[in-house]
């Protein structure tokens, strides 16, 4: 069909941001969720996961695995990654940022519910990660984190504060910044459409999320 096809989970996990920046280029794609370990076995047989790993995003004639290569290409094909090199490295220092951060956030929900620090999240959130986007913005004064143009760090950044938001709807109180940048990132088109009900968006991982993972892999 043309259309890339996303392999994953019906969950966020480490396919959402992917989801969220074809969105956001306004690429229409298709998605296949694993649910059994019969299907996993037969990705795997078929040869169509080169580390027996998920996500798995065909297009282009390829079958892509590694989360970071699959975001770097689809960002470098839809012109989201800035204009020059220099600019690139400052997505790529920004994403890592933000992913690091929603990274701690993943794994929560696969952490013993007495093992888990949602107290640690936050505070990272709120003194290494947000001041750092809060004081690049207030300093250039422009609309977007790269270039003066909207890029992979400004999607990811956005999907970033969301997240946070679901756990720690407060968040922002202090970063006055990145409440009028949520607000207008969240106001572009694509976007908009994507935050809708009945989006491809996936909702925030629940126990029958965490128990189908857990079966699809059990050796
Ligand atoms: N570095 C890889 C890691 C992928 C990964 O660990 N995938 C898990 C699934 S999930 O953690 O994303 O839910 C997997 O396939 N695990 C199976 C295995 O590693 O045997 C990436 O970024 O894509």
């Amino acid at each position: 069909s043309g259309k890339p096809k996303l392999t994953y989970f019906n969950g966020r996990g480490r396919m959402e941001s992917t989801r969220w920046l074809l969105a956001a280029a306004g690429v229409e794609f298709e998605e296949e969720f694993l649910e059994t370990k019969e299907q996993y076995q037969k990705l795997i047989k078929d040869g169509a996961l080169l580390f027996d790993q998920v996500p798995l995003v065909e297009i282009d004639g390829m079958k892509m695995v590694q989360t970071r290569a699959i975001l770097s290409y689809i960002a470098a094909k839809y012109n989201l990654y800035g204009k020059d090199l220099k600019e690139r490295a400052l997505i790529d220092m920004y994403v890592e940022g933000t992913g690091d951060l929603m990274g701690m956030i993943i794994t929560f929900a696969f952490t013993p519910p007495k093992e888990r620090n949602l107290a640690l999240i936050i505070e990272r959130a709120t003194t290494r990660y947000f001041p750092v986007y809060e004081k690049v913005l207030k300093q250039h004064g422009q609309e977007f984190l790269v270039g003066n143009r909207f890029s992979w760090a400004d999607v990811q950044l956005l999907e970033a504060i969301l997240m946070v938001e679901e756990k720690e709807p407060t968040v922002l109180s202090k970063f006055p910044v990145l409440q009028a940048f949520k607000a207008r990132i969240s106001n572009i088109p694509t976007i908009k459409k994507f935050l809708q009900p009945g989006s491809q968006r996936k909702p925030p991982p629940d126990d029958q999320y965490v128990a189908t993972v857990m079966e699809v892999f059990k050796k």
